[in-house]
């Protein structure tokens, strides 16, 4: 459920026309509703809330700091995977023992940030980040709260790329190491086990492989126990997929939360979740004018203002945004386009024979469940200034990131002397 619906043949984000947006703020632009962020949030807390649980939004999904603000304001903690996105949650106002810090790469600066923040928890994902770890925070005098993110060998996810849990993939530790490398953890200064951690994958839409990963987690949590390893904490990652196109129909949170209920039994953990897409991937869509339709060798191109460095799933993953015009045509006449944009790559496509009422130069059109994985992954290829983006919250709007000057693009660049003397 979101809140961008026409409104006669307007599309709308709440309460704002969408015409009026492009037309204050430019185009290409991400629009993102408060409304729909705080009732994502709502949805996974309410199914979840007669379980001990912490909602950690994964912060790479969208990181703008409105957006981190926001879901602050309900209560939200945060999934990091950088410094960059501890620095931005701690600015956002989510309190650090909120926050859990994921990733395969944790530099020393990195570590040594969260441990003077004093974050929830540390991800930990193989032996030499446990040492490095322990070694950092003896030398701080603190304890490091961590769980070791496992590799269950169950991926799954909505493409190949976005796949994490197998053998093959670098995440987590091995499965078969993992009681060994808890004994050891046990015995490290600077260390305190406090969980278990797993993340199979992104846009998860069927909930059996999530079940078999956390059916082995907590299979692997009670034999722990019993080695009087106290685990307290299950972090289940995020991973569960939404809906990209009318009539998909992915699982539930409450579906997702039965199986979760069902999976602990009565074993008694705080249960960890780190939602990404779920919370942001529908509460945001990306708005492009048409520049040019362009006729050739029997092929129709709308050509865009917006192209694959402002939105990259469609280039990387085959994704596929739903394509809406933002103000409905009067005919029901529809053609096939090939959507495109202006940068120098072939890649540079969100959709091929997308078809769709007739487009004309001038019109904008919205892609539709772009919140997520959108204006986090943009870039400045072609020196295309990164686009705007703009929070909207019933009648009020405002952007929430500007587009850089070309001047502000090149400010960090600079010419050696002896090139121009
Ligand atoms: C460790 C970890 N946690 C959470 C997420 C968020 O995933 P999603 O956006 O699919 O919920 C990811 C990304 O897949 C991740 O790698
Ligand atoms: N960037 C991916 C999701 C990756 C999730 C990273 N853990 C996407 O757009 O679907």
């Amino acid at each position: 459920m979101h809140h961008f619906e026409y409104r006669g043949d307007v599309l709308y984000c709440e309460d704002v026309a969408i015409p009026d947006l492009a037309e204050t703020y430019g185009t290409p632009l991400y629009v993102y509703s408060t409304a729909t962020l705080k009732r994502h949030y709502r949805v996974l807390s309410e199914a979840f809330e007669t379980q001990s649980c912490l909602i950690a939004y994964s912060v790479k999904a969208n990181s703008n700091l409105a957006v981190l603000a926001t879901l602050a304001s309900m209560g939200a903690g945060a999934d990091v995977v950088s410094g960059g996105e501890l620095y931005r949650a701690l600015k956002a106002g989510i309190p650090a023992e909120k926050i859990v810090f994921s990733g395969v790469g944790k530099s020393v600066s990195e570590l040594n940030a969260a441990l003077d923040a004093g974050i929830h928890q540390f991800n930990v994902e193989s032996i030499p980040e446990l040492h490095r770890l322990s070694r950092l925070a003896e030398a701080r005098g603190v304890k490091a709260p961590i769980a070791l993110r496992v590799n269950p060998h169950v991926a799954a996810g909505g493409h190949a790329n976005i796949s994490t849990g197998a053998a093959e993939h670098k995440f987590g530790i091995a499965w078969h190491e993992a009681k060994d490398i808890y004994k050891e953890a046990m015995d490290m200064p600077g260390i305190q086990v406090a969980g278990v951690d797993v993340h199979i994958g992104s846009q998860i839409t069927d909930i059996a492989p999530m079940r078999t990963a956390f059916e082995k987690v907590v299979g692997l949590v009670r034999e722990l126990r019993d080695m009087n390893i106290p685990i307290e904490r299950i972090d289940l990652g995020g991973g569960l997929g939404i809906p990209y196109r009318d009539g998909d129909v992915p699982a539930s949170p409450s579906d997702y939360a039965a199986m979760v209920r069902d999976v602990l039994g009565d074993l008694d953990v705080q249960v960890i979740l780190e939602p990404g897409r779920m919370i942001a991937g529908n509460a945001g869509i990306f708005i492009s004018r048409v520049e040019y339709i362009k006729e050739r060798d029997g092929r129709r191109f709308a050509i865009l203002d917006a192209g694959m460095n402002d939105l990259m799933r469609p280039a990387l993953y085959q994704a596929v945004h739903e394509m809406k015009p933002v103000v409905k045509s009067a005919s029901d006449w529809t053609q096939t386009y090939d959507l495109v944009g202006p940068i120098c790559e072939s890649t540079d496509r969100f959709a091929k024979d997308y078809e769709t009422t007739e487009l004309h130069e001038g019109d904008l059109v919205a892609f539709m469940s772009a919140g997520a994985y959108g204006a986090v992954m943009s870039n400045q290829y072609n020196t295309r200034p990164i686009c705007a983006e703009v929070l909207v919250d019933g009648e009020q709007h405002d952007l929430v990131r500007r587009a850089p000057t070309f001047e502000e693009i090149v400010s960090s660049e600079q010419i050696p002397k002896w090139i121009t003397s």
